[in-house]
């Protein structure tokens, strides 16, 4: 039988730009090929049947790369901690090839791990097992939040041995393939701004708007230039998702960890889950990177940081756009931000449609109840989500009555107790479904990934990292 993921109708639009945006390379050959972990619920937006793509399919693609297609490291240049990088490039991936989707949107599927490629410089172009298992646990509990994210498709255990330092080493290593709206980086167009080809900017440019912004072309069409009004509209739109995205982390507690401008997504989609994590407490000055000692990328920074990589990006459309206009857009990004934010927490809190001040001052008094308490974050939705009870509405005593700290949350609960009282019934039974929506049962804190890890490293008992994925899911 043939393999159902060789015989997908790729289309080559990144290859069809031509050679000025990648390098053609060529996969690892790897030791062994054990399927860790394979995403069905991702095949069916590719028009493909979980039960007709085997195991072997998998591997055959995904992990020997059995395939004519060239593959390309797309190039990329990137700011990395505020310091201009113009050595980067996919050192560890490559495009593997792009498909349309049932939604007849484009998709990529990119690699990790999948060998050396012009990039890697001194590196070995390998991402390590648990690398791997945390990148998938990432994408999938994101997208449970309702976080607009990558996810993995697939991650294959290859027996090779890998030298890290952030790791007991050696440790086991991995391929991973990513399922992405695209590839393309802030740094692909800073790249071309350093090589001043304002021709490829454009060019490049083109093509996003082409393929994942669409809809501001056909609302704006005009006669000599098709882009010409969309450029505009197309880097406010970007802010517009990237305040979007960034509210969804904070929402979620995430941490993304490396916000550098190489790990920023042109259509807004969050990705690359290195050494993120999630807060165990609310804490502004969370730091979820080892090596960002100055705490840069902190929890708190996140939507600045995703601001002022826009505005770094600004020098390198500045070809295409004018300057002007995306500096009045970018100036919007606090509003849109803020906006999202406090939707998305008043869901979590298990509301739909407060007034802005009511919205506000809840927010408040939660974010200070969580400061002073220190009560885990995650702990804290879980517990609204379990207890909340249509009788909360006429009987205050009853809120959290067993929260340990009292007199830290009885400020929180008399407003909570406060805003109840105009809900009817059926309002409260929607508070109920909307906790239930919101907030997910299971939390991706870095012991519950420590401790599936240590069963992997220890035994090689994979049982914890299904059955989490599967707490994930329900
Ligand atoms: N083990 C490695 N071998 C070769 N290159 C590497 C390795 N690890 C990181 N790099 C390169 O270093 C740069 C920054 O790495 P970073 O961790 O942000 O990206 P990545 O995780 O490899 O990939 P992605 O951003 O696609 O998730 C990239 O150019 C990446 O390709
Ligand atoms: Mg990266």
């Amino acid at each position: 039988m043939s393999n159902p993921l060789l015989s997908l109708n790729y289309e080559p639009a990144i290859q069809a730009l031509g050679g000025d945006y990648y390098d053609e390379v060529l996969s690892a050959e790897f030791p062994q090929h054990i399927l860790r972990f394979r995403n069905d619920q991702l095949l069916p937006k590719i028009g493909l049947n979980s039960q007709d793509v085997k195991d072997e399919h998998f591997i055959e693609a995904f992990g020997k790369f059995h395939c004519v297609r060239p593959f390309l490291a797309l190039r990329y240049h990137g700011y990395q901690f505020g310091e201009y990088n113009p050595y980067l490039g996919d050192g560890r991936g490559f495009l593997y090839g792009q498909v349309r989707g049932v939604d007849d949107e484009l998709y990529d599927f990119g690699t990790k791990g999948s060998g050396r490629t012009p990039y890697s410089r001194s590196a070995d172009g390998r991402l390590t097992l648990k690398g791997g298992v945390r990148e998938v646990l990432a994408a999938e509990i994101l997208h449970r939040h309702g976080v607009r994210t990558s996810r993995c498709l697939s991650l294959i255990e290859t027996g090779e041995g890998l030298w890290r330092g952030d790791e007991p080493s050696p440790t086991r290593s991995s391929v991973m393939v990513r399922f992405s709206r695209s590839h393309i980086r802030f740094g692909t167009f800073e790249r071309l701004h350093f090589y001043k080809r304002p021709d490829l900017t454009k060019k490049l440019l083109n093509h996003v708007i082409n393929c994942y912004y669409s809809n501001l072309k056909k609302e704006n069409i005009s006669q000599k230039d098709p882009f010409q009004d969309c450029y505009f509209l197309f880097y406010l739109e970007l802010v517009k998702r990237i305040a979007k995205l960034v509210a969804q982390w904070m929402a979620a507690g995430f941490c993304h960890g490396v916000l550098n401008t190489d790990n920023m997504s042109i259509t807004g989609e969050s990705f690359d889950y290195g050494p993120y994590s999630f807060i165990p407490t609310y804490n502004p000055k969370f730091t979820a990177a080892y090596f960002d000692y100055s705490g840069l990328y902190r929890y708190s920074h996140q939507p600045l940081v995703c601001k002022s990589n826009l505005q770094l990006l600004q020098e390198a459309l500045a070809a295409v756009i004018d300057r002007k206009n995306m500096r009045s857009a970018l100036e919007k990004f606090d509003d849109f931000y803020l906006h999202e934010y406090r939707q998305l927490m008043m869901r979590r809190l298990g509301f739909k449609k407060l007034a802005e001040a009511d919205a506000d001052k809840l927010l408040q008094l939660t974010i200070k109840m969580l400061t002073d308490s220190q009560v885990g974050y995650h702990d804290f939705f879980l517990e609204l989500r379990q207890k909340f009870s249509p009788e909360w509405r006429d009987d205050i005593s009853q809120i959290f009555a067993d929260f340990e700290q009292p007199e830290l949350i009885d400020p929180w609960r008399q407003y909570y107790y406060h805003l109840l009282q105009t809900y009817s019934d059926n309002e409260l039974e929607e508070m109920t479904e909307r906790l239930q929506q919101y907030n997910p049962q299971q939390s991706l804190i870095r012991p519950v990934i420590e401790s599936v890890w240590e069963a992997i490293t220890l035994e090689d008992n994979w049982q914890p990292f299904y059955d989490l994925l599967q707490q994930i899911y329900d």
